[in-house]
This record gives structure tokens, C-alpha cells and sequence, in this order.
């Protein structure tokens, strides 16, 4: 076998910190030495730490280990990850190699019963997990030392397939067809691409195996810019929340004059939805124009045409030779090269090709193309740098391989028609049209403000008493970004008529539309209505939706400083404000771009039962995709101040109210979902 690297990882805290305490390495290194005398050994300690077990596994197949021992960190102990590290590296694992290490070791004693050593392949390198005493160490070895000489060299030739694409995608030619082949010798480049056909299953499998390997690190991001990452910890409540115990209703004993009902009329969900569209439509945008590297998401204004075909010039879809079709088959003089760039002006002649590229213009007189797959060299200059005949292998059809004038895009065609929504695609299209700049429809400007005398700023560590951190406005606008918008927050208002007042003509001094959470219940501290109709003399569209969570959901509008303003005085529950923000705020925004203002919906099943509120109940959840229809699970208690229910969702499920005939819906009972977020968050 050929030499090739051994890895000896010693896990274990303690031999970390004192390297003297490690026995069981330089013993594996001598036994290692012994079997494979012409390898190279490496050895390392590390610490029983999961990501840096798996990091420096992943390090040492990079580098093409052929066998890696651990040993340690196999035991039942809380610091014991071992396996687990390894589990999550290898992409086969070897059992027998595992159970044959338990049996021999049992045979020594029923210790052996607390080891959970795993053995697998990662690429080419073969790792097994070692218990971490000497003794065991010795033994363990002289169980595998009778099949890691064959078990090495099968990994190693079974790869070989897997090379040639690896390195290809690394950018090595593909050693065993065109390893030899210098580019600058054209007559020499192979008529047959070298390259192995791979089925989709392989190709992913290997973009997997082989992206599996970046070893990334741990970056910490603010929460303001958190959206789309992945969390590299786990975080644990430091506190309990709510931090004290909250009345579920609020005391009404102390406050003789408040009413005793609502005043406001509950309406249903489609009576408030079409106040919001209806309210929202007289909104009054104007045009702007964006740079294209700034448009994605907005509404395009205008239909912009092709000002050029597209391509501009008859190209090649090919790499090959352009011909002229009524030569049929048969030998031709190479008379030049184009190449994608270059642009060709004498006229080929009967008898004559070019060689040509994928993307090249034709030459004046060729009407074809022929694959260089379909060719033969009859003659090269000596050096091979040119090709001076070449054989046309069949009789290519005119227009063969060739992209005409407007192919893609006809001059005056319509790239982009007004209210299209601008995505990666049309851009691509606009930015290849030429089209640096596009108008839009305007958005409405977007302030968020929290309210409440228990908020304190989230960057605070330690709470007051009876005081919780605002969580309302990162969330919101967080959320309102997901959906495509932005948003501007404007801090925390005190429960007083004055401090609501100040931050209101504040945030409608700033913003369009103004999304408000808190105070808008029963409580004597919720003032915001009266706030709204008696100093913005506001007009409340709504001020109750028969609905859960959202209950008190109010939408105001009103005049200030001579423009029309929206509010949405959402609930200060952080769910309700998550939920209205997405069913009345984003449809709000959506139809003042005049777009479609509907989420879309789809059927799902319920993997459980769940009980019905009186009230229709928008029901956060996860689907999974393992059926003809996805299922639906929900997420946990679903308590409207219990934010975590709606971490990850990626639908709303929108169940019916309760009534006496019906008061749970079973398992599996197929329910409408509302399609708010990500389908792929983990
Ligand atoms: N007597 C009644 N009491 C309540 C009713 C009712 O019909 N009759 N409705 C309940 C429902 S339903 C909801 S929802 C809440 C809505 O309350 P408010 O909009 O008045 O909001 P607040 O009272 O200010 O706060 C409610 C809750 O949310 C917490 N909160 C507020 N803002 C934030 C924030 N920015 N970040 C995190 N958490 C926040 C606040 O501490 C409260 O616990 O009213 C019920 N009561
Ligand atoms: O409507 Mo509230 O949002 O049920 O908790
Ligand atoms: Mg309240």
C-alpha cells in the first residue's frame, strides 16, 4: 500500500490541559508505526468539545487521511461527544468495525459495555473511535489490525470515479483522459468531453460530501441583523416571562368610569379585511426610479421594451466548427477561430469552417454549426496549435446549433410589463437589456413604535421589577423585512396621554404608515384610541376583530400636517402583533403597491387534534413534506404572549371558531394554511 497519513486523535480535557497525562496516544502511535512503517503519523489532543472534534475530523479527511483513530470521549459521561462528533462526519458508517471492538472487548471485561465507539468513512480517510485507556487501546488494536491494510486500500480505489469530479470542480483537469493535453494545442483537445456523466443523485451526493467539509466558524451577529442566519448555540431563558405573574384580564375593580364593554363593534375577518383594502387604496403613490443593483422586490411602474435582440448577432450554442450546410459532410479547411469576443468579417467559402465557441458570432457565409463531437482531425500543424482539417462527420441541417438574431428576446419585445413584481430573474434580464435604472411604484414609509410603562430596551441586562424587554419592535421589523419591506423604529412610548401623543406625531411626522403595538384593550392604561380620535381626531375603521390572537386589532387613518396617515394599533401581545402585522399591515402595504394583496393558501393535514376557540384562530405552524399533502404541526402552546410559538413557522393554519357541534378538530382533519414564510428553515 502506498504511504499515506495516519491520524492519532487523542480526546480528553485533561490531557488537553496537561499533555503529559495522555498514554493512550503514544502507545496507538507505536502500534500504528509497527503495522505502517512507511506512513506518516500525525497525532493531536484536543478537548472533549464537539465542534472541535468535529472540526479537526473533517480538517484531517480534507487532507486526505487514510485512517484517523480517536481515542477517548466514548463513555457515557456528559463530556463524552466522540461518536456523536464522528457520526456527524462520516457519510458511511461501518458497524461491524464497532461491534467486532465490542465483542473482543467483552471477552476482557463487561467495562467494554460503556464504550459507544463508532467506525466509518469519510471520503477516502477511515475513522474509528478508541476508548481512551491504554489497556483498551492495545486491545482495540489488535482487533482491527487485521483488516485496516485491505479496509484502506478498498476506500481508496473506490474513489476513483469521485476524484475525477472532485477535481474537476476544484479545477484539476480530470487526470485520466486529459491530464497530458496542453491547451495551447488546439489539434489536440480531446472530440469527446473527458468528463463522467453524473446522475443528479451523484452530483448532489457530492456537492454534499464535499461542502460537508467547509469548516466554517462561529461568527456573533447583532439581533437588528440576525434574520437568515443559523444559530451556532443554544440560548436558555434567563429569565422567567412573563418575569412576574400577568393577569390574564386586566383588573377592572379601580377604575369606576371606564366602560364595561367594548365600544367598539367586533367585526369579522373579511368585513376588516375589506376595510383595509378599501381604506388602503386611496392611498396616493408616486413613481421613483431605483437602480437596478436596489430593485428586487419592488413593483415595476412602467413596461420597459427591448431596445436590441437578443443576441445581437447569430451565435453559436455550440463548441464546434461553423460550416456552410450545402457543403453537406466530408473534410473542410480550417480557415480561423472565433472565439466568444471575437468578431470574424471575410466570408467563409465553399469547403471552408472556423472553429467556433458557445456564445461567438458566426461568421458572414456560415449558416451551421457542428459539435465538435461530430468532427474528426484529419491534419494539424506540426506543433498542434492549429487545426488544419478537419472531417464533418454528418450532414448538418442549416440553422444546426445556431441562436439567430432575437432568439432570446426580439428587438421591441416587452421585458418587464407594469406591476410585475422585480425578482433575480428580471433583473438579470433588465441588467442584460441594458436598463440600469427602472421606475417604481413608491412604498409607503414604515414607522414601528412600541408602548408600554413595563418596556425596557432590549440591550438591557437586568430588568426592573414588574418590567419586561420590548420585544414587539425587532420582531416587527424583522418581519416586515422577511415580507419584503422596510421600516423605520421609533422607540418605546410611555402609557400617558402626553408621551403617546409626542411619539405618535412623531412617527406620522416620519412615516406613512404607522404600526403601533399595546395599548388598545380594556385596561385603563390602554389609551391609545382615545389618543388617536381625540388629539389626531383620527377616524377608526376598526377597533375589534373577531379573531385569535388580534382580538382588540385597531386601524386608524387620519390627517396629519396635510397628508393622510394609516395606523395599526396592534395588540401588545408579541404573537397578536405578529399575526396582525402579517394579516393586516403586509396586505395593507401589498395593496398600496397595488399588488395582490392575498397571501397564498394551501390544504394541509393536522398531525394532531386541536381544540377550537370561539374565535377563528390563526394557528402558527411548521409543515412537513413526507405525504401526497403536507402536514401541519403546530408549534406549541399558542398563548398570544408566547412568541416562541411562532419561531420558524412558515404558515398560519386557519381554523374555524368553535361551536357546540364542533369543538376539536382530530388528527388529520385537512385545514386551510395561510402561507406567510420559509418553507426550508431546517
Ligand atoms: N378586560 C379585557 N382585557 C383584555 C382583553 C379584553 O377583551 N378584555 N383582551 C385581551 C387581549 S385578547 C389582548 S391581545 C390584550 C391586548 O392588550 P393591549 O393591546 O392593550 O396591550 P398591552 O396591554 O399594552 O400589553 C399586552 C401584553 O403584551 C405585552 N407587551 C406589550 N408591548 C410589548 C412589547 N413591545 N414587547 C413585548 N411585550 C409587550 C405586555 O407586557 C402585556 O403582557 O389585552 C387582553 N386584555
Ligand atoms: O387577541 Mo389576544 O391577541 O387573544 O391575546
Ligand atoms: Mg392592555
Amino acid at each position: 500500500m502506498a504511504a499515506g497519513i495516519i491520524v492519532i486523535i487523542t480526546v480528553s480535557d485533561t490531557c488537553y490541559k496537561n499533555p503529559t497525562n495522555d498514554t493512550s496516544g503514544p502507545t496507538l502511535v507505536e502500534l500504528v508505526k509497527s503495522l505502517f512503517p512507511q506512513s506518516t503519523i500525525q497525532t493531536t489532543i484536543i478537548p472533549d468539545e464537539r465542534k472541535i472534534i468535529e472540526d479537526k475530523l473533517k480538517e484531517y479527511c480534507m487532507k486526505n487521511a487514510d485512517l484517523i483513530i480517536t481515542t477517548g470521549g466514548t463513555g457515557f459521561s456528559n463530556r463524552d461527544v466522540t461518536p456523536e462528533a464522528t457520526r456527524a462526519v462520516i457519510e458511511k458508517e461501518a458497524p461491524a468495525i464497532s461491534v467486532a471492538l465490542t465483542i473482543e472487548s467483552l471477552k476482557k471485561t463487561p467495562m467494554a459495555m460503556v464504550s459507544r465507539s463508532v467506525s466509518g468513512i469519510c471520503d477516502k480517510t477511515l475513522i474509528i473511535n478508541f476508548p481512551g485507556s491504554k489497556k483498551a487501546v492495545i486491545e482495540c488494536f489488535e482487533v482491527v489490525k487485521p483488516i485496516l491494510h485491505h479496509a484502506i486500500e478498498i476506500i481508496k480505489n473506490d474513489t476513483k470515479k469521485v476524484k475525477s469530479v472532485h477535481d474537476s470542480m476544484q479545477g484539476h483537469v480530470c487526470p485520466h483522459k486529459i491530464s497530458s493535453v496542453d491547451v495551447t494545442k488546439v489539434a489536440l483537445r480531446p472530440r469527446e468531453s473527458p468528463y463522467p456523466m453524473l446522475e443528479m443523485t451523484e452530483a448532489f451526493n457530492i456537492v454534499d460530501s464535499v461542502m460537508k467539509k467547509w469548516v466554517g466558524t462561529v461568527q456573533q451577529v447583532n439581533i437588528e441583523n440576525g434574520l437568515g442566519y443559523v444559530v451556532a448555540e443554544s440560548l436558555y431563558a434567563k429569565e422567567p416571562m412573563p418575569p412576574f405573574p400577568a393577569s390574564i384580564k386586566d383588573d377592572v375593580t379601580k377604575v369606576a368610569l371606564r366602560p364595561r364593554e367594548s365600544p367598539y363593534p367586533m367585526l369579522e375577518m373579511s368585513e376588516a379585511f375589506n376595510i383595509v383594502d378599501s381604506v388602503m387604496r386611496k392611498w396616493v403613490g408616486t413613481v421613483q426610479q431605483v437602480n437596478i443593483e436596489d430593485g428586487l422586490g419592488y413593483v415595476v411602474a412602467e413596461s420597459l421594451y427591448a431596445k436590441e435582440p437578443m443576441p445581437p448577432f447569430p451565435a453559436s450554442i455550440k463548441d464546434g466548427y461553423a460550416c456552410i450546410s450545402s457543403d453537406g459532410a466530408g473534410v473542410r479547411r480550417v480557415r480561423a477561430a472565433v472565439t466568444a469576443g471575437d468578431s470574424f468579417d471575410l466570408p467563409l467559402q465553399s469547403g471552408e469552417c472556423a472553429r467556433i465557441n458557445t456564445g461567438a458570432p458566426l461568421p458572414p457565409g456560415a449558416d451551421c454549426v457542428v459539435q465538435v463531437e461530430d468532427t474528426k482531425l484529419i491534419s494539424a500543424t506540426p506543433d498542434n496549435e492549429t487545426e488544419l482539417e478537419v472531417e464533418i462527420l454528418t450532414a448538418p441541417k442549416p440553422q444546426q446549433d445556431v441562436r439567430p438574431i432575437g432568439f432570446d428576446i426580439t428587438l421591441g419585445d416587452p421585458l418587464v410589463t407594469e406591476g410585475a413584481v422585480l425578482d433575480a430573474a428580471l433583473l438579470g434580464v433588465l441588467a442584460g437589456a441594458g436598463y440600469q435604472n427602472v421606475r417604481v411604484r413608491t412604498r409607503p414609509v414604515v414607522a414601528i413604535l412600541s408602548t408600554g410603562n413595563e418596556l425596557q430596551d432590549p440591550s438591557e441586562v437586568t430588568l426592573k421589577p414588574a418590567h419586561i424587554r420590548d420585544s414587539n419592535q425587532t420582531m416587527l421589523k424583522a418581519l416586515l423585512k422577511e415580507q419584503g419591506y422596510t421600516s423605520v423604529c421609533m422607540g418605546v412610548a410611555r402609557d400617558e396621554a402626553g408621551a403617546l401623543r409626542a411619539s405618535v406625531a412623531a412617527a406620522l411626522r416620519t412615516a406613512d404608515v404607522l404600526v403601533c403595538t399595546g395599548g388598545v384593550s380594556m385596561g385603563e392604561k390602554d389609551l391609545l384610541k382615545p389618543v388617536l380620535t381625540q388629539d389626531f381626531d383620527a377616524t377608526l375603521h376598526f377597533g375589534r376583530v373577531r379573531m385569535k390572537p388580534g382580538k382588540p386589532s385597531t386601524f386608524a387613518s387620519c390627517q396629519f400636517e396635510g397628508k393622510t396617515k394609516y395606523i395599526f394599533a396592534l395588540p401588545g401581545n408579541p404573537v397578536s402583533a405578529y399575526v396582525c402585522c402579517l394579516l393586516f399591515v403586509i396586505r395593507a402595504l401589498r395593496v398600496c403597491e397595488h399588488r395582490n394583496a392575498e397571501f397564498p393558501r394551501m390544504r394541509v393535514r393536522l398531525t394532531k387534534q386541536f381544540p377550537l376557540d370561539p374565535r377563528p384562530e390563526y394557528v402558527r405552524a411548521v409543515l412537513k413534506f413526507t405525504d401526497d399533502m403536507p402536514s401541519a404541526e403546530v408549534l406549541g402552546n399558542q398563548c398570544s404572549s408566547r412568541l416562541l410559538s411562532a419561531c420558524g413557522a412558515s404558515v398560519l393554519l386557519e381554523m374555524p371558531p368553535a361551536d357546540k357541534d364542533l369543538r376539536c378538530l382530530a388528527a388529520g382533519t385537512v385545514v386551510p394554511a395561510i402561507i406567510t414564510g420559509r418553507m426550508d428553515l431546517n
